[in-house]
């Protein structure tokens, strides 16, 4: 795998393009306690967004919301045109959670083997799109071996590989690379960046910050607000930072946006300022730039 594969594209949706994934006032209330707050946000077709913030702050929340299994939700969320969860997605969005997914005692064939079963794959097809998938993560050398024997960034790549066997136009990874080492992540991320080449839309939440040099687009958040929603480049123009981590910090206790007023209407983040669910603290208005005229989906 090249590394210069793994270089954000700071790639820009075309106007007109539907947008993979939007949400529109999203809230989830669990109990007494709400978790995400009236967040706004849209995902370019083709592009890797990752989605950033400390430890507890709603990424796993917030991609449940978008897998349509979170309860306690208001708000819109639509995905590929359709309701978040509608069975129109099954095949067409792939989730790797947090937690492994895959069977440890099953060697890597036989996991594939049994999930494209799962997801009523047969005959040539099921032996085609095993053999896609496992080409396309790189574990041709590892599939006769179980799972339980491969190394941490040998196993991540097993639970993609399960999400890649429905060719999903739409990844959701929930911290694919935690505890891995460098060299593992980087391989992981021209993973990524092949498939976004090659028209995935891929969401992906990471609380370690350098992992946003990876990404086309981010989606800052803490105590379950959205903080921005911008690329790279937009985030520390606009803040004056050298890094994802010192805007993330600038952001963190300013009352108004350094680049002006947050852009409201369709595609913006719409977030209000006001008091954090968890903290009870006053956040600012998300900072959101670069957005697209969307298409409606039809
Ligand atoms: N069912 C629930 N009821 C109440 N609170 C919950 C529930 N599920 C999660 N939470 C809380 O919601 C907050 C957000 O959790 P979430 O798992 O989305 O965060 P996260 O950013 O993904 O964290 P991490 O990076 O550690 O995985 C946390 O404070 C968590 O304790």
């Amino acid at each position: 795998m090249s590394p210069e594969s793994a270089r954000p594209s700071e790639r820009r949706a075309t106007a007109g393009e539907p947008l993979a994934v939007s949400a529109y006032g999203l809230g989830v209330t669990r109990g007494r306690t709400q978790l995400l707050s009236d967040i706004s946000f849209g995902v370019p077709r083709g592009t890797i967004v990752g989605l950033l913030g400390p430890s507890g702050c709603g990424k796993t929340t917030l991609l449940r919301c978008v897998m349509g299994i979170q309860g306690g939700t208001t708000g819109h969320v639509q995905v590929l045109c359709h309701s978040a969860g509608a069975k129109a997605l099954r095949t067409r969005v792939g989730y790797v959670t947090q937690a492994p997914s895959v069977y440890a005692d099953l060697t890597v064939l036989e996991n594939l083997q049994y999930f494209s079963a799962a997801l009523g794959l047969r005959g040539w097809r099921r032996e085609n799109a095993v053999v896609r998938v496992i080409k396309e993560v790189d574990l041709a050398e590892y599939a006769d071996r179980p799972v339980k024997r491969l190394s941490g960034g040998q196993y991540s790549r097993v639970s993609l590989a399960v999400a890649l066997l429905g060719t999903p136009d739409l990844l959701v990874m929930d911290e694919p690379t935690v505890g891995l080492d460098p060299l593992v992540r980087r391989e992981l991320w021209s993973v990524f960046r092949r498939l976004a080449e090659g028209g995935t839309t891929l969401m992906v939440s990471s609380h370690v910050m350098d992992e946003a040099d990876r990404c086309d687009r981010l989606l800052l958040m803490r105590e379950g607000q959205l903080l921005a929603s911008c690329n790279r480049a937009e985030l520390l123009a606009h803040t004056g930072s050298g890094s994802v981590e010192e805007a993330f910090a600038r952001l963190v206790p300013r009352k108004e946006s350094a680049c002006g007023p947050a852009r409201r209407g369709r595609g913006a983040a719409l977030g209000e300022a006001g008091s954090s669910p968890l903290l009870g603290e006053a956040l600012p208005e998300p900072l959101s730039l670069s957005f697209f005229p969307e298409e409606p989906c039809s």
